[in-house]
């Protein structure tokens, strides 16, 4: 199985996928840059009158809700409906989902407008969406429950798309299949922005590689990855530096890297 990884890896870097991502104003420019950095190309697109023409020329669709205004959430309807007419991967970040009662409603009424083709978000956040009770904070999970795998499989299945929960153990499945990676650094923990880049980069990935499933794991694995290089070439004590490192290195993941300390297991 980590062959279709490395072969996700591949096919990105020689596809160069453009990523059209409407996205929350803290972490925008990380998740520009951590596209980037992994070899796709973002386009941060927002306005209304502009989204559901731009959604249909790109290779796939991110939608971050993290500070969603009135205006995003205009722009996200007509997204999710251009790219679900051109069959464009859509990747939802469902942030503060847990903690912001509208904004599940308004992922509820973006169903009606198109589909998903992953949803990714911390294990907070994706408890919520299934509706599980869920421990969070804003933005941040403080959830430690072991039913983290029972609520992915529900909810993929639920809404026909891969789901992904982020944490100290990442999960992915698909409603079939499903895995939980292990890699990773507490330090991810200390800069925001890790679980949106993380979004970022399953786009960046979905656009480029056709197994949703196996896209979400590669990107996943990616981030984690870069996130244990960037501590130990950061010395692991400051989170601005760690912050720094971070782009470098999910820029050198590869292959190599990929087959030597990924630590996926395949359930
Ligand atoms: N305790 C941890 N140990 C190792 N990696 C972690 C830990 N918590 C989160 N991560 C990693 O940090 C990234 C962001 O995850 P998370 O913090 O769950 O998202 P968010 O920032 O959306 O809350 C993911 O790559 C995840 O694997
Ligand atoms: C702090 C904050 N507030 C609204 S969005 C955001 C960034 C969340 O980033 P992440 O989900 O990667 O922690
Ligand atoms: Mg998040």
């Amino acid at each position: 199985m980590k062959e279709k990884l490395t072969e996700a890896l591949q096919a990105l870097k020689q596809k160069t996928p453009l990523v059209h991502a409407i996205t929350n104003v803290v972490t925008v420019n990380d998740c520009a840059n951590s596209l980037l950095a992994v070899g796709a190309s973002p386009a941060m697109c927002e306005a209304a009158d502009e989204v559901f023409e731009f959604s249909q020329l790109a290779g796939s669709l991110y939608l971050n809700l993290g500070t969603l205004t009135k205006e995003q959430e205009m722009a996200v309807y007509l997204a999710i409906r251009g790219a679900t007419l051109k069959g464009i991967p859509v990747i939802l970040d469902p942030v503060a989902c847990g903690a912001i009662p509208r904004k599940k409603a308004t992922i509820e009424r973006l169903r009606h407008f198109g589909r998903f083709t992953v949803i990714k978000g911390n294990l907070g956040e994706i408890k919520a969406l299934a509706g599980l009770a869920a421990r969070v904070r804003g933005v941040d999970s403080l959830d430690e429950g072991n039913d983290g795998l029972e609520a992915c499989q529900s909810l993929a299945r639920a809404y026909g798309c891969v789901v992904a929960a982020t944490g100290k153990v990442d999960i992915v499945a698909d409603g079939q299949r499903a895995c939980l990676i292990e890699n990773g650094t507490e330090m991810l923990t200390r800069i925001t922005g890790a679980g949106c880049m993380a979004g970022a980069l399953v786009a960046g990935f979905c656009g480029a590689y056709e197994d949703a499933f196996g896209a979400t794991v590669a990107a996943l694995l990616t981030m984690s990855l870069a996130g244990e290089l960037a501590q130990e070439t950061s010395g692991g004590e400051l989170p601005g530096t760690f912050r720094a490192h971070l782009i470098d290195q999910i820029s050198l993941v590869d292959d190599a890297l990929i087959e030597k300390r990924g630590r996926v297991q395949w359930l």
